[in-house]
């Protein structure tokens, strides 16, 4: 499984430990910035790794800033994107069995790192239940088509949604 991964200033240090983590369970960690702890604004790098979710270059996304709430916000205006907030076991397992949630965002400031790492692991191995939650998983996309975002690319260059 390919997974993006990106942060914001406030998440720099938990992204290294999350790619390590990722390398030893073995899947893989494209890290889309940035690279060091300069002030930076999260929907810049939640875009990146949203496009890559959307877009199928990669199969799940995880993005850390100081609460994880900006990276969420911003990542649910991309086409295909089902982003959520995770801060314990139960939102980890069932954004996964419920939602089928394509990206997970995580704080930095407020979760330490045997937690964080735990709900990593747990977030990435949970399958998608699918039977009544795939209707509703239906029902969001067809939502998103009527009222957000294009489908392709090119279309959603035509939206308010930045794919660029
Ligand atoms: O966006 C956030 C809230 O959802 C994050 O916590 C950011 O990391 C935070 O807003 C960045 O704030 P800073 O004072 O510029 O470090």
């Amino acid at each position: 499984m390919k997974v993006a991964i990106a942060s914001d200033h406030r998440g720099v240090r938990v992204k290294g430990q999350i790619l390590a983590q990722l390398d030893e369970l073995g899947y893989e960690g494209v890290d889309y910035g940035p690279g060091d702890d300069t002030s930076v604004d999260y929907p810049d790098y939640a875009g990146k790794v949203a496009k890559a979710v959307g877009t199928g270059e990669v199969d799940r996304g995880i993005l850390i800033c100081g609460t994880g709430m900006g990276m969420c916000i911003t990542a649910n205006k991309f086409p295909k994107v089902r982003a959520v907030s995770c801060h314990d076991d139960v939102t980890a397992e069932y954004s996964r069995r419920h939602n089928d949630a394509n990206i997970m965002c995580l704080s930095a400031d407020m979760l330490g790192d045997r937690l964080l790492g735990r709900i990593v692991d747990l977030w990435l191995k949970t399958e998608f239940e699918g039977g009544r939650h795939q209707r509703r998983i239906e029902k969001i996309s067809d939502i998103e088509h009527k009222y957000c975002c294009s489908e392709t690319p090119s279309e959603a260059g035509k939206t308010s949604c930045d794919m660029t």
